[in-house]
C-alpha cells in the first residue's frame, strides 16, 4: 500500500523554517573559521620557508651555526605542518607544488613555450622513385623491351616513337608488373609528378591497354578522369590511336555531345547479358562522370581495374559535383574493397574484390599528405623529378620543376609600354607559333583585336577562351597546328595539360596568378625534347610579387629581357592609329549586344550566347 502513498505539500511551518536557517549560518560561520585558520597557517609556513632559505645561503660560511638553525627551523616546519595536519586543513602551498609537477592546470596562465614541430613526411613521400628530367639522351629503345607488346611497339614505331621517356621507363614496367600480382594481392596505388610535355600521358595509356588487351569483355575497365573537356578529347585520341589492333573500345564523356547520346554510345541491352558496356576504356570529365553516375541505367564500374586521374591537383582544387565521393561510393557498392581492410585474415581477404590501381598525374602535384589522404590511396608509391629526401635541407627543395629545354625570362616596362613590347616580339622579332596568356577573356579578347588591326594581315591573331562555342576553340586550336594561325591570345583556360605541337613562345601578358599558373603556361612550350621560350612581361611593381611567386616553387630567378626606349619609339603611331579603330570596333560590339539583350527582354529568341571565331 505504502507504494500508492502521496505526500502532499502543505507548507513550511515557521518553527521548521527558522531551524533550517540557524542550520544554514551555523555552516558558514564554521567554513569562514576554516578559511581564517588556513590563511594564518599558510602566513606562518612561508615565513618558516624564508627562514630555511637564508640558512641555505649562509650555509658554508657559517656551517656549524647554519646546521643548528636549519634543525630548529624544520623543526618549527614539521610542528606547522603537524598543525595543519591536527586541524585537517590541506596546506595551499603544497597542494600548488603537488599541481605543478603532477598535473596540468587548464587555464593557468603560466606561458610555456611550445616546441616546434617538425613536419614528417610519410615515407612513401620522402622516399620518392626519382625520374630523370633529360629528354636529350634517350636510353629506352621501344624495341629492345621485352615487357611491351609487340602490338603497341608497332603502333609506336607508326607514330615515330623510337624511345621511351624516362618517366614512361619507369612507371609504365611498375605499372605491369602490379597488375601481375596474384590474388590477394593488391597493386600499389602510384603518384606521378614530371615536368610539363615529359610524356606523362603515355605512360598510363599504354600500361592499361597492355593490360586490357589481354582478356575481353564487355565492361567498363578503365576510367581516366580529367579536368575539363579539351583535355578528357586529348587524352582519348591517345587512348583511340594506341588501342588500333587490340579490340579495346574507347569512350568519350565529355559533354561534348548530348547525354542521351553518349548513352547509346557507351550501353547496349541485351537478353542474355542485360546491359553491357560498348566501351572498355572511358574518358572523361569530372561533372560529367557523376551525371552517368547517378543518371545512366546500366552504368556500372564493378570491373574497374584502373582509375586514372590526370591533372590531379587542379580536379583537387575544383571538385566538380562531388564527384569524388559518388565515384567511390559507386564503386564500393559495386562490391570494390575500400583502401583499408577491417579484418587482416585470409577468409576475409580472399572473399574481397581488389579495388581499382588508382594513378595521379600531374606536373604540380604538391606532396602534401593531407591532400593526398583525400584520394584513400592503397600503399602509394611516389615517382618524381624532384624527390624529396629526409636528409636534404627542406627550404631548398624543388616542389616544381620545368623543362630543361625551356628559356624562362621576363621582361619590365611600364603599363603603356606593354602593347608596345608584346608587338614588337611579333613584328620584330618575329616570334611565330605564340602563345600569349592573359587574366581574362575580355582583356584576351581586347588584345586580339587590337593585334589584328595593328599587323593588318601581316599575323594572324585569334583567340581562345570560354567565350568561344567548342567548336570555335577547336578550330582556333586545328589552324594552329596548321600554321594558318600564328599567336593565339588566350586566358588560363589554356594553361594546363593542352598539347599544341611546335608551341615555340609562350608569352605572359598579365603575370600568372601563383606558380602552378606560370608552370603549366610555360610548359605549353618546350616539349618532349623541343627548345622552348617563355617571356613574362612585368609592370615594375609586379617584379617582387612574381619573384616571389617563383621561390614558393622552389625556382631559381631568371634573366631578364633588357629593353630601351629607342626600340619601342618607331611603334607608337602605328599603336595609336590601331587603338582608334580597336575602341570603335569594341564600341560597336557592346552596342550589338546591348540590342540583343534587348530583343531577348522583348522575347525574340537569342541567336547564341556564345561567341563565334570568324575565320
Ligand atoms: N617517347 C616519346 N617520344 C617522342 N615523343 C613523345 C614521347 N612520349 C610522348 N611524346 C610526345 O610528347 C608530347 C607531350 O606529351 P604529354 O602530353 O604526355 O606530356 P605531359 O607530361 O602529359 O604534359 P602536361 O603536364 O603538360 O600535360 C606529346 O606531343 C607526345 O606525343
Amino acid at each position: 500500500m505504502d507504494l500508492f502513498i502521496i505526500n502532499r505539500y502543505t507548507g513550511e511551518s515557521e518553527n521548521n523554517s527558522n531551524i533550517q536557517e540557524t542550520h544554514r549560518l551555523q555552516k558558514l560561520q564554521q567554513k569562514i573559521e576554516e578559511r581564517r585558520k588556513a590563511t594564518t597557517n599558510k602566513i606562518r609556513h612561508d615565513k618558516s620557508l624564508k627562514l630555511i632559505a637564508s640558512s641555505e645561503e649562509n650555509e658554508g660560511k657559517q656551517k656549524g651555526l647554519a646546521t643548528v638553525e636549519t634543525k630548529t627551523n624544520l623543526v618549527n616546519h614539521n610542528e606547522i605542518l603537524q598543525e595543519e595536519n591536527d586541524t585537517n586543513i590541506t596546506h595551499p602551498i603544497v597542494e600548488k607544488t603537488k599541481d605543478k609537477s603532477d598535473f596540468k592546470v587548464l587555464g593557468n596562465s603560466d606561458f610555456e613555450k611550445k616546441q616546434v614541430v617538425e613536419r614528417v613526411l610519410p615515407y612513401w613521400l620522402s622516399h620518392a622513385h626519382s625520374i630523370s628530367k633529360n629528354l636529350q639522351k634517350l636510353t629506352c629503345h621501344v624495341v629492345d623491351q621485352p615487357w611491351l607488346h609487340s602490338t603497341l611497339k608497332e603502333t609506336l614505331a607508326n607514330e615515330g616513337v623510337t624511345h621511351l621517356f624516362p618517366v614512361q621507363e619507369q612507371v609504365i614496367p611498375f605499372i605491369l608488373k602490379e597488375q601481375g600480382l596474384p590474388a590477394p594481392l593488391w597493386p600499389h596505388d602510384i603518384c606521378v609528378s614530371a615536368p610539363t610535355g615529359s610524356g606523362k600521358t603515355l605512360s598510363f595509356v599504354l600500361p592499361i591497354i597492355q593490360t586490357l588487351m589481354l582478356e575481353l569483355g564487355h565492361h567498363i575497365r578503365a576510367l581516366a578522369v580529367l579536368p575539363v573537356q579539351e583535355l578528357a578529347t586529348q587524352v582519348a585520341t591517345v587512348f583511340k590511336k594506341y588501342c588500333t589492333n587490340t579490340g579495346l573500345r574507347v569512350a568519350l564523356l565529355s559533354g561534348s555531345v548530348p547525354r542521351q547520346k553518349e548513352q547509346q554510345q557507351l550501353l547496349k541491352y541485351t537478353d542474355s547479358l542485360g546491359w553491357v558496356s560498348e566501351a572498355d576504356i572511358i574518358v572523361c570529365t569530372a561533372g560529367r562522370l557523376v551525371e552517368h553516375l547517378q543518371n545512366t541505367e546500366g552504368f556500372s564500374l564493378k570491373y574497374l581495374k584502373f582509375l586514372v586521374i590526370d591533372e590531379a591537383d587542379r580536379i583537387m582544387d575544383n571538385i566538380q559535383n562531388d564527384w569524388l565521393y559518388h565515384l567511390y561510393k559507386h564503386i564500393q557498392l559495386e562490391g570494390h574493397a575500400g583502401n583499408k581492410i577491417s579484418q587482416l585474415n585470409w577468409k576475409f581477404i580472399d572473399k574481397l574484390q581488389c579495388p581499382p590501381q588508382k594513378l595521379l598525374f600531374s606536373a604540380t602535384l604538391t606532396p602534401d599528405p593531407e591532400l593526398l589522404e583525400r584520394w584513400g590511396l592503397f600503399q602509394p608509391k611516389l615517382f618524381s623529378v624532384a624527390p624529396i629526401s629526409d636528409n636534404v635541407d627542406k627550404n631548398k627543395v624543388k616542389k616544381f620543376s620545368t623543362p630543361d629545354e625551356l628559356k624562362e625570362q621576363f621582361v619590365t616596362c611600364s603599363i603603356e609600354e606593354k602593347p608596345l613590347i608584346l608587338f614588337h616580339f611579333l613584328m620584330e622579332q618575329k616570334f611565330d607559333k605564340v602563345l600569349c596568356f592573359t587574366n581574362s577573356g575580355q582583356s584576351a579578347h581586347r588584345l586580339t583585336v587590337l593585334l589584328n588591326n595593328w599587323a593588318q594581315d601581316k599575323i594572324k591573331v585569334a583567340e581562345l577562351s570560354a567565350s568561344l562555342d567548342r567548336t570555335s576553340r577547336e578550330n582556333v586550336l586545328k589552324n594552329f597546328k596548321l600554321s594558318e594561325i600564328n599567336v593565339i591570345v588566350s586566358t588560363d583556360a589554356l594553361a594546363r595539360g593542352i598539347d599544341i605541337p611546335n608551341c615555340k613562345y609562350v608569352i605572359s601578358y598579365d603575370p600568372p596568378k601563383n606558380i602552378k599558373t606560370y608552370v603549366h603556361r610555360v610548359g605549353r612550350t618546350g616539349r618532349a625534347g623541343n627548345i622552348g621560350h617563355a617571356i613574362t612581361i612585368l609592370v615594375q611593381n609586379q617584379v617582387q610579387m612574381f619573384k616571389e611567386i617563383l621561390q614558393s616553387g622552389g625556382k631559381e630567378d631568371i634573366s631578364q629581357v633588357e629593353f630601351t626606349a629607342d626600340t619601342l619609339q618607331p611603334l607608337i603611331d602605328g599603336y595609336q592609329r590601331a587603338m582608334e579603330v580597336t575602341k570603335q570596333s569594341i564600341h560597336t560590339e557592346i552596342n550589338n549586344k546591348v540590342k540583343k539583350s534587348i530583343e531577348v527582354k522583348r522575347g525574340v529568341k537569342p541567336s547564341s550566347q556564345k561567341r563565334k571565331h570568324n575565320g
